[in-house]
């Protein structure tokens, strides 16, 4: 029996509450077979005493029924998380005050335009609240569209119409679980670009300050497509707590998205991580086919010192879903990109529940 022997059995232990396995979660720093004895060291970030507990018995549990074990040595290091749970968690950092009700920002960002970063950003936002939803927190995630050149969330997720306005502030739309701002509400096509960006810091600030949000676990927000000032200025007048890089896998786009990843570094927004879009083309038949070349999300990630959070596949569904205002995840949850999409949610959620958020300046 081998270390990775080891590993591959411990792939069975779901991190509690969680679809995903503790080994994929990188949880699990050694595992040896000592004699009859298994070792295995894991690092964990949770400030809840359950959940090492339970992790411990499980781990325990999977460690004797492998061929040989008799005996077991789990060593377990737990470090507090930040909470994750109190209102407005204190560390939403940024020029821009975040309601205390926010709990959590995170940018979706790319370096490059039409990789699918809208499509990614909707889908994930639908997924969120399906998640959460079944955690027994609807109505928690909200969407915030920064894109002034060609805001498409308002399309892809299906809303039309204009936010009601309540004394100084707007009341979000919102479709599939999911409370949507976006600039597409406010500028119509005519709206000269020039105009557009003036408005946006100032808008961007208001989309914080002046929307009612209500409480929400997460806004996720989509910035517009590039690495220049326009986008380094924008990232640091909003209170984020992380960003999300959606990338395609050829050198081309992964070259940028590497920026992209370095801005955030540049403004003490922490990486949650890559997302690597039409990875891959999945034909009728069920075979993949690699159009645009392969591993640039893990190879971005990787020298970027982040995780590759999925690869979500070309399929025209996809497509057809953006067009439409009916994500996939929403129209078709059980398919496979579905699934991808709320297992990158579930990595997202889990990082900002463990993860301490350096103070920003
Ligand atoms: N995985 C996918 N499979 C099929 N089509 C996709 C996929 N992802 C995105 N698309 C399609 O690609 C096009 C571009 O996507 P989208 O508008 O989301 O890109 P974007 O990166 O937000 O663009 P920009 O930021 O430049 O406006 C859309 O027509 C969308 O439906």
């Amino acid at each position: 029996m081998t270390p990775e022997d080891i590993k591959e059995a411990l792939k069975q232990v779901k991190y509690p509450g969680f679809s995903r396995d503790i080994v994929s979660f990188g949880l699990v720093r050694s595992a040896t077979l000592d004699g009859d004895t298994a070792k295995v060291s894991l690092t964990l970030t949770t400030s809840d005493p359950k959940i090492p507990l339970h992790i411990k018995q499980e781990v325990d549990k999977c460690l004797r029924a492998l061929p040989g074990v008799k005996a077991t040595v789990i060593d377990l290091a737990v470090t507090p998380a930040r909470s994750a749970s109190a209102p407005g968690g204190g560390n939403l950092g940024g020029n821009t005050a975040a309601p205390k009700t926010i709990q959590h920002a995170v940018a979706i960002a790319s370096g490059k335009g039409g990789v699918g970063k809208s499509t990614f950003a909707v889908n994930l936002a639908c997924a969120l609240a399906q998640l959460l939803t079944a955690k027994g927190r609807p109505g928690r995630v909200g969407l915030m569209d920064c894109d002034i050149y060609g805001p498409s969330v308002p399309l892809m997720i299906g809303i039309e119409g204009r936010p009601q306005v309540e004394g100084d502030s707007l009341i979000p739309m919102e479709n599939h679980g999911v409370k949507v701002m976006s600039m597409g509400f406010l500028v119509d096509d005519n709206t000269p670009v020039v105009w557009r960006g003036p408005m946006i810091m100032k808008t961007i600030q208001q989309f914080v300050q002046n929307v009612k949000w209500g409480e929400l676990d997460i806004l996720l927000v989509d910035l517009p497509p590039g690495t220049g000032d326009a986008q380094l200025s924008l990232v640091q007048t909003l209170p984020l707590d992380g960003a999300v890089l959606v990338t395609t896998p050829q050198p081309a786009a992964t070259n940028v998205a590497r920026k992209g990843g370095l801005m955030f570094q540049k403004v003490n927004v922490p990486l949650l991580g890559v997302a690597e879009n039409m990875s891959y083309f999945l034909d009728p038949a069920g075979q993949k086919h690699a159009i645009f070349g392969e591993g640039g999300g893990q190879k971005t990630a990787d020298s970027l010192g982040t995780v590759l959070l999925g690869q979500v596949p070309l399929i025209p569904e996809i497509r057809a879903g953006g067009d439409a205002g009916k994500p996939i995840v929403v129209t078709n949850p059980d398919s496979p990109a579905a699934s991808t999409f709320r297992e990158i949610g579930e990595a997202i959620l889990l990082q900002l529940s463990r993860k301490p958020m350096p103070a920003t300046s």
